[in-house]
């Protein structure tokens, strides 16, 4: 059914979802073309993946079936604003990676009764670990979001869910990566300030968060009881707990996360008439 995936957009989150694709034979090299105005990456993602490139948005959108698009949300208005008239809602099948943009502003920019798919993954695509949540618009079928769903596989796992969702999945799992990547510069920090050296603290923070995160999944445990097999009484674990407790550490990450969730709702209202 889908004969060519075209990308408009060859940025980081493209290039993951590319290397999936080809690493799982979902497509061939000829049946992926991207576009990408910056010559000097047109070019990279041309010879390092063999894939075909363009700087034309319209004429990826004639040539292809179905459309990824994988530019930021700023931008996304102007891409509709010139694809719109190359899109034919019995062909084609569009798919969104953009945060905060709702499926009714594509709606309003593209033909009446066009086909869209909302995903939203995280950069662990680059090792085939995302998680992508993915939405769908009310003229998709089953039949297609199960396509769509093979196709998010590549990079990780795939979970359903509603619209309503996505600026929530956005704030949590799609700027994730960021928030344990800061965690763990932190733990590093903290060992170099107890003096050890940056090496060492680096390759314990790491190991730690591995080994917990294994643990958790093998042994079926939840946090909570992580947690309390390592607080020893009177122990060391208490004393860092009651510094995170008493700083209000959860309440941090919940009011961090929940203004993601505020951004992610802003941005479909600050793009709305670009
Ligand atoms: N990064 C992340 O962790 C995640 C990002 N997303 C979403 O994915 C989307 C892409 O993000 P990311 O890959 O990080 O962004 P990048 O900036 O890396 O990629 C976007 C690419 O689109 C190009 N571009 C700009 N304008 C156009 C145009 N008119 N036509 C074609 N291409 C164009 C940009 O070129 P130039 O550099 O010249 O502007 C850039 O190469 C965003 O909407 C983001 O919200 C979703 C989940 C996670
Ligand atoms: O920061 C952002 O807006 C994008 C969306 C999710 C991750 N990065």
């Amino acid at each position: 059914m889908i004969k060519k995936i075209g990308i408009i957009g060859g940025g980081q989150m493209a290039e993951a979802l590319i290397k999936g694709f080809l690493e799982r034979d979902l497509f061939s090299p000829k049946e992926i073309l991207i576009s990408e105005p910056v010559g000097e990456r047109r070019q990279y993602l041309g010879e390092y993946y063999y894939i075909q490139t363009t700087q034309n948005n319209s004429e990826l959108v004639n040539k292809c079936n179905l459309i990824l698009l994988a530019v930021k949300p700023q931008v996304m208005g102007k891409v509709l604003e010139e694809i719109r008239d190359n899109i034919n809602p019995e062909k084609h099948l569009i798919l969104t990676i953009a945060a905060g943009l709702p499926l009714s502003f594509y709606e309003k920019r593209l033909p009446q009764k066009t086909k869209i798919v909302r995903i939203m993954p995280n950069t662990c695509a680059l090792i085939h670990k995302s998680i992508s949540a993915i939405a769908k618009g009310p003229y998709v079928s089953e039949e297609e979001l199960s396509l769509v769903e093979k196709l998010f596989s590549a990079i990780g796992e795939v979970i359903r869910v509603e619209e309503t969702y996505m600026d929530a999945v956005t704030a949590l799992s799609g700027s994730g990566p960021a928030y344990v990547a800061l965690f763990l510069e932190a733990l590093t920090d903290a060992g170099v300030r107890c003096g050890l050296p940056r090496a060492v603290a680096e390759k314990l923070a790491f190991s730690t968060l591995e080994g917990t995160l294994e643990m958790i999944k093998k042994t079926g445990k939840d946090p909570y009881q992580i947690k309390a097999m390592v607080t020893s009484p009177g122990g060391t674990t208490i004393s860092a707990l009651e510094v995170f407790y008493k700083e209000g550490f959860s309440g941090i990450v919940i009011s961090a996360i929940r203004s993601a969730f505020e951004r992610s709702k802003e941005l479909s209202k600050e793009f709305e008439n670009k």
